[in-house]
């Protein structure tokens, strides 16, 4: 058995493909896993994310599986752990980011750690320990609408400190500027303070490259994807062409999506713009799941081509409170998630091999009613979004894919995805 270097844990799909992504991008040769392995790691890698689905389950089953994820990866030699989760933090104070982060130092025995979803590529900034998205903090950038996770505070230290039975403390951005010994003295004073969890802010690249070398002997690490960046060099591993080839691409192309997010919204409504054709899964219909998801097959039967189609429930703010208030979140959200996982089913049996799925809960749901194990993560499309290489079990083949995080993406995304695939 090949030993990995690198061990991570994602609590959702999406956000796992945008971690190996950026390891890819750091020189990394990377495989993402759907759930935990059973077995030893067959394809060659420096590092391998297990891939979750515990962003919003209680917080004693996202220890749980995150503890399970972490003893298979140290079976795999991995020699340093990242616990992967949102770069928008999508974490509410009843969240689990605090208690598996707990849970993974003690398993670790370690006594500090790291957290910051600081992403800039995706212009997600942490300043002071707020998170910005873009220009404005989290709680206005449409993250407070959110139909899973609202989040309402910006404040990550208060945030976390709620999640958490240690101390919180912060690693601000004159500390980040002055690069890897001026990190490490403020980590060793955090430490003597009684502090276990330090945010970290980060506003560009740079500053994620300043911090990854002070990262070095850090058992654990809890971030976004952001500084995944800089930890190739930690290895010994510059970046390179190489770390993200795949197989050239076949079959028809189409697009999934379930996210409701102001990015997402925007790129149905582009694609719908130009000309691109569509069909929506209205969730009020969702009674009849069945036929709902046979006249979408039999649409796209006719429709399947050169150019994308595209499938998706993407909704707007009001409409998806409307379908939330008659059907509870919850339940629309899984009945929406299964409609579209059947739907993709469906689509790859008519011959598609080249799919888009957004959102993450909705990724998360596709990938394992197609029964795909492990995925090998070749060339950014965006930032946060690779292209992946995968065989799946229900269509016993192989296929390209891409989960796109709801937030994530240009506008043209849609088609832009394509293309780059050509
Ligand atoms: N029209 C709709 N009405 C109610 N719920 C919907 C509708 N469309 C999608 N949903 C549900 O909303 C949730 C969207 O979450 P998902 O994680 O897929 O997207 P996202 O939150 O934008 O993405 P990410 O987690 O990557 O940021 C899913 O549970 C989905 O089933
Ligand atoms: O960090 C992000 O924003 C994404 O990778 C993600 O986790 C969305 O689900």
């Amino acid at each position: 058995m090949k030993k990995i270097r690198l061990g991570c844990i994602a609590d959702d799909f999406t956000g796992a493909t945008d971690l190996a992504n950026n390891l890819v991008r750091s020189g990394m040769r990377v495989v993402q896993t759907i759930g935990v392995p059973t077995e030893d790691l067959q394809l060659d890698a420096d590092a391998v994310v297990v891939s979750l689905k515990s962003r919003t389950i209680a917080p004693q089953d996202a220890v749980a599986q995150s503890l399970a994820a972490l003893a298979w990866l140290q079976t795999q030699g991995a020699e340093q752990f990242y616990f992967k989760y949102c770069s928008t933090f999508d974490s509410t104070p009843q969240g689990n980011i605090g208690p598996v982060a707990e849970a993974l130092m003690g398993a670790l025995q370690t006594d500090f750690t790291i957290a910051t979803p600081a992403f800039p590529d995706a212009g997600r900034t942490v300043f002071k320990g707020h998170l910005f998205v873009g220009d404005v903090l989290l709680n206005e950038s449409g993250m407070q609408d959110h139909p899973l996770t609202p989040m309402t505070d910006p404040n990550l230290v208060r945030v976390l400190q709620a999640q958490v039975s240690c101390q919180v403390g912060l690693i601000d951005y004159k500390c980040v500027a002055q690069g890897k010994a001026a990190i490490q003295a403020r980590i060793a004073q955090l430490t003597d303070q009684g502090v276990k969890i330090a945010v970290v802010d980060a506003v560009s690249n740079d500053d994620l490259y300043r911090l990854g070398p002070a990262l070095a002997q850090m058992p654990l690490l809890t971030a976004g994807s952001g500084v995944a960046i800089a930890l190739g060099t930690n290895f010994d591993i510059a970046p390179n062409d190489q770390a993200g080839t795949l197989p050239k691409a076949t079959g028809f192309k189409a697009v999934v999506s379930g996210s409701c997010s102001r990015a997402t919204n925007a790129q149905v409504a582009e694609f719908i713009t130009k000309g691109g054709q569509c069909f929506m899964v209205n969730p009020l219909a969702l009674d009849a799941a069945e036929t709902v998801i046979n006249e979408a097959l039999a649409w796209a039967e006719q429709r399947l081509g050169e150019q994308p189609i595209l499938i998706y429930s993407t909704a707007q703010p009001d409409d998806l409170k409307t379908v939330q208030q008659k059907l509870g979140v919850e339940q629309a959200g899984a009945l929406v998630e299964q409609t579209l996982a059947s739907i993709a089913v469906g689509l790859c049996r008519l011959g598609v091999k080249q799919l888009v799925v957004a959102g993450g809960e909705t990724s998360g749901a596709v990938v394992q009613a197609l029964q795909i194990d492990q995925l090998q993560i070749g060339s950014q499309i965006d930032p946060g979004v690779p292209w992946c290489g995968a065989y799946s079990r229900a269509i016993d083949a192989v296929m390209h894919i891409t989960l796109k995080s709801g937030n994530f993406g240009s506008v043209d995304f849609f088609t832009q995805s394509f293309e780059r695939l050509a």
